[in-house]
Formats: C-alpha cells, structure tokens, sequence
C-alpha cells in the first residue's frame, strides 16, 4: 500500500478507541490532536526515520483498526511484521483482554515477532485513580507468564495534562507548540502517549540495533 522503503515493519493493534493512533501521532509528529474521535478504518500507514549509529532504519508502522469489523484485515498488517505494540486502555478491562487476544494470535502466528504491551490514557488517573480498569500487577503477571520483552505505562503529570488540553482549547495553539514550551520549562517532558512512546522508541532502536542490515520487509 505504501511505495516507500521500510526496514523494519512495526504494527499497532489493540481494541478501538484504546489510543493507538494517539500514540503513532505522539511518536511521529511529537503531537496529540484534540478534537472529535475519529476511527481509523482499515489500517493507516506512516513512516519513521530513525538513526542507528551510523546509519538510518525506516520503521513502516501500521496503525490498524480496532474495531473488531476489521479484525480480519488486521491479520494480514501484522504478517511480517518484527514488532506488534498491543495497547490496552487502562481505564477499560475488556480492552486488556482484548489485547491479550493479539497477543495470542501474534504467539501462534508470527514467531519472530516481538510484542509490547502498553497501557494507555494514565493521564485519566492521575485524575481519579478510581477509574483504573486494569491492575498493573495483574498485567505484570500476565507479561511474566507470557515471557513479555517490555510493559509499559505511561506515566505522566496532570499538570502538563492541562496544559495540553484546557490551554490548547482556549488559546488555538497547537497542542504540540504546548508540549514544546512545557518541555522547556520543564526537565521532565510529560504528555499523553509521550513517556510510553519514548520506552517503547527505545526498545524498537534497541531491536532495529540487533537486526543490522538484515531487516529487509
Ligand atoms: N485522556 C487521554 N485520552 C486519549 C489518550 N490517547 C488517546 N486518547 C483519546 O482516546 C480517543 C481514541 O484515540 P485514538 O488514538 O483514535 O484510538 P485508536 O485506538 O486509534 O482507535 P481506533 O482507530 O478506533 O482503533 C480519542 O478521543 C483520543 O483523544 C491519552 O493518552 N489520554
């Protein structure tokens, strides 16, 4: 679907709404759109220089569907693929066994490829630590017994949480011109979908590291 080149081919899945295309958006563009929810329909396609010591890889992200309509399209993004990010939202539990469905689809049916499990929406808790669906512990587990490379939650702070959405709606800036000042006057960058995307940038580099030249698609 797409022309371009790609070295290493990652997936996105996990049920609908969990955040997914939040999270490619955070990693690509450094951004988060706010605005109306709006569903990816079949899978959407973007692509990610990164530098590997002396050279560069193109990651080929799939960002696919979660609706469970377009399951069986989601089948053929992750054939092939060298990583599957399975996101669960952790404020909806049927969304972690819904992600614990990929995982096991992805174990019976793509041995090479490496898995993460990440939590998404954390910033909802700093809120109100009573919406939390999902225990980590719980999860923590599950990645034990399932032999998981990586877990990630994304912590972040509910200050720059307001300040990426309350500010943003009000003054028109662009959400990501917020993060960048915020990043500024802050040593720690925190934002929606941003720490989870950082541990899970780093594993993929560490991973991209490990392939070499041989990460043909
Ligand atoms: N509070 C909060 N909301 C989020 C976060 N990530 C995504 N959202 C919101 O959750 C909704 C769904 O996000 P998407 O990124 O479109 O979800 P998706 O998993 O790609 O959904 P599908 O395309 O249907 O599979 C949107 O309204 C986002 O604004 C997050 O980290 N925190």
């Amino acid at each position: 679907m797409s022309g371009q080149r790609v070295d290493v081919k990652v997936v996105m899945l996990g049920k609908e709404y969990v955040g997914k295309t939040s999270l490619v958006e955070r990693y690509v563009h450094d951004r988060f759109l706010v605005g109306p929810y709006q569903n990816t329909i079949g899978a959407a396609f973007v692509a990610k220089v990164m530098s590997v010591g002396d050279r560069t890889v193109t990651l080929g992200i799939w960002d696919t569907a979660g609706s469970e309509r377009y399951e069986a399209m989601s089948r053929i993004y992750y054939r092939g693929a060298k990583a599957a990010i399975v996101c669960y939202d952790l404020t909806d539990s049927s969304s972690f066994e819904r992600a614990k469905f990929w995982v096991k689809e992805l174990r019976n049916q793509e041995e090479g490829c490496q898995i993460y499990l990440c939590g998404t929406k954390s910033d909802l808790l700093e809120e109100d630590r009573r919406r939390r669906r999902v225990d980590f512990h719980d999860v923590q587990d599950y990645a034990d017994n399932e032999l998981f490379q990586k877990v990630a939650e994304d912590y972040v702070s509910v200050a720059a949480f307001q300040v990426m959405t309350g500010e943003a709606a009000r003054t028109n800036f662009l959400p990501a011109t917020l993060f960048l000042m915020r990043q500024r006057a802050s040593p720690a960058p925190v934002s929606r979908c941003c720490q989870a995307w950082k541990r899970i940038a780093d594993a993929l580099h560490a991973l991209t590291v490990v392939w070499g030249g041989e990460c043909k698609e």
